[in-house]
């Protein structure tokens, strides 16, 4: 037994090695750090969503961590949002089971008694903005990347419990305009309509990150997870209620010609756009 026990370690490290790992998880004294880690750009697929769900739970389940910080190993990107590729020409098995992941971690994050705090140094579209808004605060870099539910643009509709997160967050009517027109903001803008909390320079936005989550740690845990609890529960519970129903409703219309082809048409803007950048 004992010396089987270099060989199982090697054929771990090995393992580890050549499968790397969606979400990087960095515990710090009491909070850790979660860096989603799916190159080129951390789109959502059925494993990365997963592999989030499965991260904050294990956090959960440390009694010596309070907090968590959700971030990106790409400082250019936090989320381009969910794969299209998931949701282009799909297999209908396949695509329940990739909303019921996306169904999962929305209520796992949203609900989660954890503090935690996106650190955005990059664009966060559509389901990024959703992981982002999910959080207890948000920190943005200033300058370039953008921030929200762009959904409408690529002739798709954000569910209703996306909506109801963003309502949530900056209120009724810029939730009109914002989810209406597709539009996507600048963290200046976000911190003006109170998407995002604190506008900083990209090297700042780790420690700004921080310091707002050990603002939410200095609150009576108790205190602060009954609070958290009472805000959000309504909301998560309207989806509760009706996972199968909105599973359907994404299903079929996912499948719809319409739908397909506004994907198909988006999927080729996005690659000419690459082979663009590639030829330059
Ligand atoms: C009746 C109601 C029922 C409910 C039905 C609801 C159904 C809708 C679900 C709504 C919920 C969420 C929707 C989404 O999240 S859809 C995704 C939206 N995301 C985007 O629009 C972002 C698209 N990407 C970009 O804008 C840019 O890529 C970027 C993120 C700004 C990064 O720019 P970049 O210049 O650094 O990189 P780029 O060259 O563009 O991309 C690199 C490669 O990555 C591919 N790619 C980019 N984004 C995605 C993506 N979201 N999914 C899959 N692939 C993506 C891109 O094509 C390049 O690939 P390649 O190198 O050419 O192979």
């Amino acid at each position: 037994m004992l010396r089987c026990l270099p060989t199982f370690r090697a054929r771990a490290a090995r393992a580890m090695s050549t499968t790397p790992s969606l979400v990087q998880i960095e515990k710090k004294d009491n909070y850790a750090i979660v860096r989603l880690s799916r190159a080129p750009v951390n789109s959502l697929n059925m494993e990365l969503l997963q592999a989030i769900d499965e991260a904050v739970q294990s956090l959960e389940q440390d009694k010596n961590i309070k907090g968590m910080i959700l971030s990106s190993t790409n400082p250019k990107i936090f989320s381009a949002g969910l794969d299209i590729t998931e949701m282009y020409q799909p297999k209908t098995k396949r695509l329940r089971e990739f909303w019921r992941a996306f169904q999962n971690t929305y209520l796992r994050l949203y609900t989660t008694p954890l503090a935690t705090v996106a650190a955005i140094e990059g664009h966060s579209p559509a389901g990024g903005c959703l992981l982002a808004m999910c959080c207890d605060s948000r920190v943005m870099s200033l300058g370039g990347p953008l921030i929200g539910l762009n959904e409408t643009k690529l002739g798709i509709v954000a569910p209703f419990w996306m909506r109801d997160v963003m309502v949530n967050t900056i209120g009724h009517r810029e939730t009109e305009k914002m989810l209406g027109l597709g539009l996507q903001v600048n963290a200046l803008r976000g911190k003006e309509i109170g998407l995002i909390d604190e506008a900083v320079p990209v090297e700042q936005v780790h420690s700004v990150a921080e310091k707002l989550l050990l603002e939410w740690l200095s609150i009576p845990s108790s205190a602060r997870k009954l609070t958290k609890a009472m805000m959000r529960d309504e909301t998560a519970q309207k989806l509760r209620s009706r996972l199968d129903e909105d599973r359907s409703n994404f299903v079929d219309f996912c499948e719809t010609d319409k739908v397909q082809s506004a994907l198909a048409g988006y999927l080729a803007a996005l690659k000419k756009k690459a082979e663009a950048k590639a030829a330059k």
